[in-house]
């Protein structure tokens, strides 16, 4: 008897998952004798079915001849009342591309033009006092910790709420629950740093009395969850022992009722116990590993090299899941709309044996470093099958409590409220919330310094084996980092990754710089192909490098380390008007929200600016005006050198775009749009981003400094997470350092970009948080104090 044929035997349809083995029809047949009848969509059980074509999601259109006996009941999703947005708008613009984007006037109608003398002023929103130094956010935080910062702090409280059934309230139920406490490793995701409040307790939905409880016992639910909850990628600490065939077996058997595109079942299960085989294998591992090492930046290459593929070897048992696109012939259900189905089936089988495997003792590890195709060659396999997973299986000495990559700081896990969104992309908030922007829950979580974090940094280095004071800024820097991360000593920012904002500026037709528009794109390609200044300085850090395309005019190919987020080729002329309309502002603003979270859960302990973006000097001064109210004179610089007849006209453009587009004060996010770039405003959202996680930000130039200033307006405890990294020569950007209160970690008289500034000053930042990990107090090492 071959699998397919035990399977046949027991089981008649996909999705019709009976798990108590009721109400089945002929084998390969539903209940009601057709071959589709034991889809889910059929409505299988003791409701009436649907008539054909009804949309179960709309409620019936009351007709007049049929009248309902009750009252129309209320929609269970009513709509959200408009919150006031921290954003300074009453109407937020609903964040994700479906809503038609209204092409709104970023203009908006507001009190007559500023006087010429301070156009433009923004002032701190919620900030009495407008250039906050490193110790005012100290006194913030001393401020109000007790009662906001503490308790929310992601390094303090952890978001422990395990995925399973809500808490039992009967005493048998909580004896349960207390066994199962006991019996549940710790809950492996991360704190939610978003999850600051339970949610709203939505009114019960109306429970048809006839309805029939499906779901299982407690019991039964928290073993489903502790399986899913427990599952990890085990990939050291294989035991020899042997695998009992029987318990192979019942794993195999989960993983083959794993659902498939038309019931195709187009996995195969290769097992491998031969030593000489399984050796042929991780020789390939091995070499793709090495291959992959190379690849990295010099600080991921050091953490990389700690994980392991030796599983290979080790399990007693690996396992080739394979897939056969071709199964089931021509006329399987939905494989011609997905090819790719057959694959994700065979993906399926792969968690249900995983999760079979945990709930019966036996460690997997899924090898990711390794070519299929190589695999394949490797097993022989026909040519018409591929390899999907490549599996490590046995006994193994324990399993590790979180994910063994997020233990060794490879990569955190993402909260599930980043990934929940409700009707559209981009209304964002878990089940029973009401739905928030990105911008908003990003607001949200930002946090003042960590006022206990901050006064033992302060009494370390007071403490530390020399004179006081005498690292100069360097320990007003570790006193933010340690306040930023809330704890002393603070991790050192490393890895640290750069990430290169790129964009097209329609201001360019103006004539304010030397260089033609094509250099912005002409430069992508040498970021990507290492050649730039970004790169030699990021390579010497060993810093990671990432294009984000937020406003290219250029179609750029996709490429490893380009992320290509366009929202526009390019923006408008800001002498004519608006640079941007506000939603192409809010996309790109969210776009560098996103790019920060992905670093951040990447592993990157810093984000570095950077930027690209041929003429982009120009907006960048025009935004200093806007936020500090420096006149265009003082404010513009000569970018990438130009001569003095333009130097004078750059300083006309910026007056004309401050004439052209009236700002209001209390609208940060338009007076991005219309002074801004693409990738200001993705940088606004990137150095956002990083702070409500709480990592520190290192500001390169200018253009990164004047995205600065929009993001301390957006919201002003964002600059606990900012460091300068250097003072350009610029002249915008020492004002805007003024402004923010921010002492430049170097001074070399750059101009550059792209993040290079920022990317020398990085192991000085390194550097302020060592000293708290490394130097020792004067008690520790028995040296005597000035008297
Ligand atoms: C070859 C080259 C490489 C660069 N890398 C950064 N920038 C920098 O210069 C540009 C801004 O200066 P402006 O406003 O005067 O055009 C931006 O692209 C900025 O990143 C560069 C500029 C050039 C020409
Ligand atoms: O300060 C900067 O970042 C800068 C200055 C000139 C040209 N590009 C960038």
């Amino acid at each position: 008897m071959t699998d397919g044929d035990r399977e046949d035997a027991r089981y008649d349809g996909p999705g019709d998952e009976d798990a108590h083995g009721r109400g089945t029809g002929a084998p390969g047949l539903g209940p009601l004798g057709g071959l589709l009848d034991g889809l889910p969509e059929s409505g299988r059980g003791t409701r009436p079915r649907r008539p054909a074509g009804a949309n179960p999601f709309r409620r019936p259109e009351p007709t007049p001849e049929v009248r309902s006996p009750e009252p129309a009941p209320a929609d269970p999703v009513p709509a959200a009342p408009r919150r006031p947005t921290p954003t300074g708008r009453p109407e937020p613009a609903p964040a994700g591309p479906v809503p038609p984007p209204p092409v709104e006037p970023v203009v908006p109608a507001g009190p007559a033009p500023t006087p010429p003398s301070r156009p433009n002023v923004i002032p701190f929103r919620n900030t009495p006092d407008p250039a906050p130094g490193i110790g005012d956010h100290a006194g913030e935080a001393l401020a109000d910790a007790s009662e906001t910062n503490e308790p929310d702090h992601p390094a303090a409280t952890a978001d422990r709420t395990p995925v399973g059934p809500a808490p039992a309230t009967s005493e048998a139920e909580q004896s349960m629950h207390a066994h199962e406490a006991a019996a549940l490793p710790p809950e492996p995701y991360p704190a939610d740093p978003h999850r600051t409040a339970p949610a709203p307790v939505r009114p019960a939905p109306t429970v048809l009395a006839d309805r029939v409880d499906h779901a299982y016992d407690e019991a039964t639910r928290a073993a489903v969850y502790r399986a899913i909850n427990d599952r990890r990628d085990v990939r050291t600490g294989f035991l020899p022992d042997p695998v009992d065939p029987d318990v192979l077996t019942r794993v195999l058997e989960a993983a083959h009722r794993a659902p498939s595109v038309g019931h195709s079942q187009p996995w195969d299960f290769v097992v491998i116990e031969d030593p000489e085989l399984r050796g042929r294998v991780l020789d390939l591992t091995l070499r793709e590993r090495d291959e992959y090492a190379h690849s990295l930046p010099s600080t991921r290459a050091r953490a990389f090299s700690g994980l392991k593929v030796e599983a290979v070897a080790e399990a007693p048992i690996n396992i080739a899941v394979t897939v056969d696109p071709t199964r089931g012939i021509r006329n399987t259900l939905g494989r011609h709309a997905k090819p790719m189905s057959a694959s994700y089936a065979a993906a399926l089988a792969v968690e249900n044996l995983w999760l079979a495997a945990r709930a019966e003792g036996l460690g997997v590890g899924w090898v990711g470093f390794v070519d299929e195709r190589d695999v394949a060659g490797a097993l022989e396999l026909p040519s018409h099958l591929e390899v999907v997973a490549y599996l490590c299986v046995g006994h193994v000495e324990e399993f590790p409590t979180e994910p063994e990559l997020s233990l060794s700081g490879w990569a955190k896990g993402r909260p599930l409220s980043w990934a929940v969104h409700h009707d559209r992309y981009g209304r964002r908030g878990l089940p029973g919330q009401e739905p928030t922007t990105l911008l908003e829950e990003t607001i949200t979580a930002m946090g003042a310094l960590h006022t206990r974090a901050v006064e033992e940094a302060r009494d370390r280095q007071d403490r530390m084996t020399k004179p006081q004071g005498s690292l100069g800024i360097l320990e007003e820097v570790s006193v933010q980092l340690a306040g930023l991360a809330g704890e002393c000593p603070p991790p050192i920012p490393e890895p640290a990754a750069v990430a290169v904002f790129a964009g097209d500026h329609g201001v360019h037709a103006q004539g304010v710089t030397a260089w033609p528009q094509e250099v912005t794109e002409q430069m992508v390609h040498n970021f990507l192909n290492g050649g730039a200044v970004v790169n030699a300085f990021a390579a010497q850090v060993g810093a990671e490098v990432t294009v984000v395309d937020v406003g290219v005019v250029a179609d750029l190919p996709q490429a490893a380390g380009l992320l290509p987020r366009k929202v526009a080729r390019g923006t408008a002329d800001i002498t004519q008007g608006p640079a941007m309309t506000r939603d192409q502002a809010m996309r790109a603003l969210e776009s560098g929200i996103e790019v920060a979270r992905d670093l951040v859960t990447a592993g990157n302990r810093c984000l570095v600016t950077g930027d690209m973006g041929i003429a982009n000097t120009t907006p960048s001064a025009a935004l200093i005006c806007a936020f500090t109210g420096a006149d265009p004179a003082e404010a513009t610089g000569r970018g990438t050198g130009v001569d003095d007849a333009m130097y004078e006209h750059k300083i006309d453009v910026v007056r004309r775009a401050l004439a052209a587009n009236p700002i209001d004060p209390a609208d940060p996010i338009g007076t991005l749009a219309a002074l801004g770039g693409l990738e200001h405003a993705a940088l606004a959202g990137f150095v956002l981003g990083g702070a409500a996680l709480r990592v520190p930000v290192l500001l390169d130039g200018v253009i990164a400094g004047s995205a600065a200033l929009a993001a301390a307006a957006i919201s002003a405890e964002s600059t606990s997470a900012f460091f300068a990294g250097h003072r350009s020569s610029e002249p915008g950007h020492s004002l805007v350092l003024e402004h923010l209160g921010l002492r430049p970690l170097i001074d070399l008289e750059m101009r550059l970009g792209e993040g290079s500034g920022a990317l020398l000053a990085l192991p000085l930042l390194q550097g302020a948080a060592r000293v708290l990990r490394d130097v020792a107090t004067f008690d520790d090492a028995g040296v005597s104090q000035a008297r």
